[in-house]
């Protein structure tokens, strides 16, 4: 497989440490300076860039008909539109906040904990993150997606950083060294607390499930999700 990483930092050259060990070959590495990008060379695009160049990045690949797996974050705004821009182009796409298989199965634990403490109102969530301090943006891609798992099963409404409220999830947001990235979710009640965490002990783990993904989306088009690639319930 011909792979274009868009973005050369620290998950861009990780992954294409994974993928040549599988056998791929990295086709390009684009950075914010790169011009000539060689899309006709390409048999997927893999995207860990920043969360101001993500969408540029992604409909620049769905015009040239190049399917896209994104991981970058803190550009979830403009998702609707590069769902819009692949399905006009029929490319193929994938997103996830995160790619790791042991966090796809924490979001699975966590929707099937809401669930069950749903209507339980003796219990309050919270939930905290943790990441390096390069990290740009605030709260994770991950612990947005483990909110909107509580929140889709349960009588929570909204999350919100650093706030709380009665059907609020809050989240806090901590930068310290060079943590690849930790998150929590808290159930306290007056006696006791039900906590679940999941802990990155490197980026490996992002890495692997990115090029997976890319190897998955060959040959489809659509918009596909973690839960496609790895099968999960
Ligand atoms: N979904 C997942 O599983 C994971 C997601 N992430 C997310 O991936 C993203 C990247 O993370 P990480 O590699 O740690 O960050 P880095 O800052 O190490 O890498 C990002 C790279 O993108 C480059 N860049 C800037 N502008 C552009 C552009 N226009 N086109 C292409 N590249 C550009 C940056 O260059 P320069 O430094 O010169 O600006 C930098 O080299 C983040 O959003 C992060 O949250 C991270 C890990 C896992
Ligand atoms: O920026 C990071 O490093 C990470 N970003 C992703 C996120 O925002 O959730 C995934 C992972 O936690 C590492």
């Amino acid at each position: 497989m011909k792979i274009g990483l868009f973005g050369y930092g620290k998950m861009g050259k990780m992954i294409e440490q994974i993928a040549q060990d599988r056998g791929h070959t990295v086709v390009a590495r684009v950075d914010v300076d790169t011009t000539d990008i060689p899309f006709e060379n390409m048999h997927v695009a893999i995207d860990f860039s920043t969360p101001d160049a993500a969408f540029g990045n992604i409909t620049s690949c769905f015009e040239h008909k190049v399917p896209v797996i994104s991981g970058t974050t803190g550009w979830l705004d403009q998702f609707g539109q590069a769902v819009a821009q692949c399905e006009t182009h029929q490319s193929a796409f994938i997103y996830a906040s995160n790619f790791s298989l042991g966090v796809n199965v924490f979001f699975e634990l966590n929707a099937y904990l809401a669930k069950i403490m749903k209507g339980l109102d003796q219990y309050k969530v919270s939930m905290e993150e943790i990441h390096h301090t390069q990290k740009l943006d605030a709260p994770s891609g991950t612990a947005i997606t483990l909110a909107e798992g509580i929140i889709g099963n349960t009588n929570y409404a909204d999350w919100k950083l650093d706030e709380d409220g009665e059907h609020i999830v809050p989240i806090t947001s901590k930068r310290e060294g060079k943590v690849p990235g930790t998150h929590t979710i808290l159930y306290k009640s007056p006696v006791d607390d039900i906590e679940i965490k999941h802990t990155a002990h490197n980026r490996e783990g992002f890495a692997l499930g990115a090029v997976i993904a890319a190897e998955w989306i060959q040959g489809k088009t659509g918009i596909f999700s973690m839960k496609d690639v790895l099968n999960l319930t």
